[in-house]
């Protein structure tokens, strides 16, 4: 049976097949993200690709993507042709959660400005409601985030402040992540989706509604690709 690192790399592969010579690429982030990056390079290195540009969602993507001689572009205004990016939660419409790795506020900026967005994931991240595994991650500014943070249990939110290595975990935005459940999965994920953007102090949610067009999902029965479908933000 395939390893997970096996799976990610597969759908990885498969959505890196889909850029092509002179595309602008939006990079996620995340340890399915980067297998995404690799292939990239390589297919560069070996003359399969040539001038494509890249617009990284994260500072650890785009140290990748340099190393990998993927040229990279400020966002900007730009429109990109396709993103490719992991999630931590695939619901049967494609819509996500996000940002377990800390990334997005930016993935969010720049996979909105995408005309595909292709998630790429093994099928431990499929669910059939949003919450029923991962927390909802909500990136708030530090300062007087605890006045933020007693909004957001007001609007029903439980859970923790991200921490790593015994510090509050700071995004490349310098803004901290609280980590949210909201009982046994999610209500109403386009309300809270509304409610989030509307509460002071919250930068950004980790809800990916009508964005994704496309996903490749690698079990170890292969790689499954679920249908393109308009989307809808
Ligand atoms: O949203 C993300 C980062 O902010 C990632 O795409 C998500 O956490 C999935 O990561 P991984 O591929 O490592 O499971």
């Amino acid at each position: 049976m395939p390893h997970r690192k096996e799976l990610k790399q597969e759908a990885a592969v498969r959505a890196a097949a889909l850029v092509e010579s002179g595309m602008r690429v939006g990079l996620g982030t995340g340890s399915t993200a980067k297998y995404a990056i690799l292939e990239l390079g390589r297919r560069l290195r070996e003359g399969e690709l040539t001038d494509i540009v890249g617009v990284p969602t994260s500072d650890a993507s785009d140290t990748l993507a340099r190393a990998q001689g993927i040229e990279i572009v400020e966002l900007g205004t730009l429109e990109l042709d396709l993103a490719i990016d992991g999630a931590d939660e695939i619901d049967p419409n494609l819509d996500l959660i996000k940002g377990l790795g800390g990334a997005l506020t930016r993935e969010k900026l720049v996979e909105l400005r995408a005309k595909r967005l292709v998630i790429i994931a093994d099928d431990a991240k499929l669910v059939t409601r949003l919450g029923e595994k991962a927390a909802l991650p909500i990136e708030v500014v530090r300062f007087g985030f605890e006045s933020t943070l007693a909004r957001l249990a007001d609007l029903g939110a439980r859970g923790t402040l991200r921490e790593q290595g015994g510090q509050a975990y700071v995004t490349d935005n310098g803004n901290y992540i609280f980590d949210a459940r909201f009982g046994d999965a999610l209500p109403d994920a386009a309300t809270l989706a509304e409610r989030l953007k509307l509460t002071p102090g919250v930068v950004e949610h980790g809800l990916f509604l009508g964005m994704a067009t496309q996903a490749f999902v690698a079990s170890s029965e292969g790689v499954r690709e679920i249908p393109a479908r308009s989307r809808t933000s």
